[in-house]
């Protein structure tokens, strides 16, 4: 299965994309994890990105299509992959659809995540990553809003939303039902 998650910071997407790729069999590709993993390496695109994570804003499309790009040839990904964080505007979107498309293959579905703005900010408070500090968080929101929420409608045809609010357990209920269903 070919999956994007879909949600603001704070939904929960890392944490229920550990126990959907284990019952998928497909693997977790994280864009913030492969960022924060070039930073703490000091790579040269861990150096180039560092400010723009910093601060909240998006990296550039240049780079995280590139970093993507890679990640996707690796045979792990070959039969499938759970994105999250990928895309995040229509252009990375347009561009994830031409690598898929060059192999003959396409997105299964879309999960979006469902949850009030206010209930991820509090926790995201509370998580403490380093770009965890009130007014990043809400930037980042923010920006969710202006550039990654407009995806809902670019892939309107095969979004699936689940209710994001709720016990760890209890929502990955609701992704693999919905999921399932979808076959
Ligand atoms: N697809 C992407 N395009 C541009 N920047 C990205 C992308 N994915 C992640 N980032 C950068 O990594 C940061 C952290 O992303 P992530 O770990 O998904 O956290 P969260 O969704 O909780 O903000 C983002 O604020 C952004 O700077």
């Amino acid at each position: 299965m070919r999956l994007v998650l879909v949600g603001p910071p704070g939904a929960g997407k890392g944490t229920q994309a550990k126990t959907l790729s284990r019952e998928l069999g497909v693997p977790h590709i994280s864009t913030g994890d492969l960022f924060r993993a070039h930073i703490s390496e000091q790579t040269d695109l861990g150096k180039e990105v560092q400010e723009y994570l910093d601060s909240g804003e998006l990296v550039p499309d240049e780079v995280t299509n590139e970093m993507v790009r890679v990640r996707l040839s690796q045979p792990d990904a070959a039969n499938g992959f759970l994105l999250d964080g990928f895309p995040r505007n229509t252009a990375q979107a347009g561009v994830l659809g031409e690598m898929l498309a060059a192999e003959g293959h396409k997105l299964d579905a879309v999960l979006e995540f469902q949850i009030p703005e206010d209930v991820v900010v509090e926790r995201l408070l509370a998580r403490g990553r380093t770009d965890d500090k009130e007014d990043v968080i809400r930037h980042r929101q923010q920006v969710y809003r202006s550039e990654t929420a407009p995806l809902l409608d670019h892939y309107a045809d095969i979004v699936v939303s689940i209710d994001a609010v709720g016990e760890v357990d209890e929502i990955s209920e609701r992704a693999l039902r919905a999921l399932r269903d979808l076959k």
